[in-house]
């Protein structure tokens, strides 16, 4: 039987990339609204009330308003949008992370889709935590690079019609990013990182890291403590994989039009100073392929139907 999914702000960056995803797929029916009934509220509400499964690919105001239409039926909603990955009731859409998360998923009504900077951080920094290898109240620093897509619409008109001629910029100088609470809360920390973000001239893409000094964390870890930590982790993950060897160097385009994310552990034994490592595509499993996947977890699917491996 196909199940029938609703893809709100399907014109949007993410919205397009989860469409094009979704197209050709038997095993679901795909609705969206044409352009005139797209931000209709009424439309919307039928769309979503009708909807087995609904994917919101929107700004947080309108995936709020988007859960309030659907509130007193049965939808199960699927949010990219940071509105909800905190809230209660909400189960957090990332099923690597955790023992018994894919389940936790496959069974809930609201799954709310991992910001594409925390699906990194959280990969590299929570199995550390829930092992005691890095105290929950470190003082972790966490420094990121996005491709231009992560700022939708209006970022990659930005880049590419010339409202901008920058090759990299850092931003978030306040220090209160959106996403810090969704990194405290999933990774287990007592506090958030200190978070730098940046933008690249490329369009999609992301690279996060973590630096850790291991000579000064309690019980001094080794290099390979911390790397056979990560690929235990996700030992079962199709997505998700730690690699290992010397690199010279590591490219933000590394897994860029996939969906998959590559950890790295790379270390200095001398100076007992390692750097936390993630590659991924900020539209891949950093959002569209991250919703995608949950979307098959919930519908009892293949998890890894559509997914770029
Ligand atoms: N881009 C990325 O890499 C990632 C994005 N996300 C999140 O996904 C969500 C969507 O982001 P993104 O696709 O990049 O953003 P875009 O700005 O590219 O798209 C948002 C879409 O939502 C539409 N929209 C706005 N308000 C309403 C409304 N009230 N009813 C219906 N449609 C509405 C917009 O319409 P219009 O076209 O008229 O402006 C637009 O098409 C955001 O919450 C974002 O933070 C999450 C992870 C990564
Ligand atoms: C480059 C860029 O601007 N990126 C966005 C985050 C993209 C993302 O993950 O958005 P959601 O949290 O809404 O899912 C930002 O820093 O706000």
């Amino acid at each position: 039987m196909s199940v029938t999914v609703f893809i709100d702000g399907a014109v949007g960056t993410t919205g397009i990339d989860i469409r094009d995803r979704l197209a050709g797929r038997a095993d679901l029916t795909i609705v969206t609204l044409d352009d005139d009934r797209r931000k209709d509220a009424g439309a919307r509400a039928e769309a979503l009330n009708d909807a087995d499964i609904a994917i919101l690919c929107l700004p947080d105001d309108a995936a709020r308003e988007a859960v309030a239409l659907a509130q007193g039926g049965t939808t199960r909603i699927i949010d990219a949008s940071s509105a909800h990955r905190v809230a209660d009731g909400w189960t957090y859409g990332f099923p690597e992370l955790a023992e018994g998360q894919h389940q936790r998923i496959a069974g809930a009504r609201f799954v709310s889709n991992p910001g594409c900077y925390p699906t990194a951080f959280l990969a590299l920094v929570a199995p550390l935590v829930r092992a005691g290898l890095v105290p929950a109240d470190w003082p972790l620093t966490y420094n990121a690079t996005s491709g231009y897509s992560g700022g939708g619409k209006a970022m990659i008109a930005e880049f590419e019609e010339g409202g901008t001629d920058t090759a990299f910029r850092i931003y978030g100088l306040g220090l209160a990013h959106k996403h810090l609470p969704e990194m405290r809360r999933h990774a287990g920390l007592a506090y958030p990182p200190i978070f730098a973000p940046a933008v690249a001239r490329l369009n999609r893409g992301m690279l996060g890291e973590v630096p850790l000094p291991l000579r000064q964390l309690p019980g001094a870890p080794t290099i390979a403590q911390i790397e056979d930590r990560l690929a235990a982790a996700y030992a079962d993950a199709a997505l998700v994989s730690v690699a290992t060897g010397d690199v010279a160097a590591v490219r933000i385009e590394e897994n860029a039009g996939t969906d998959r994310m590559t950890l790295r552990v790379c270390g200095n034994a001398g100076s007992g100073h390692v750097r936390l490592i993630a590659t991924l595509d900020n539209l891949g499993k950093g959002a569209g392929g991250a919703a995608v996947q949950n979307l098959n977890i919930m519908a009892g699917l293949d998890p890894l139907a559509g997914l770029v491996l």
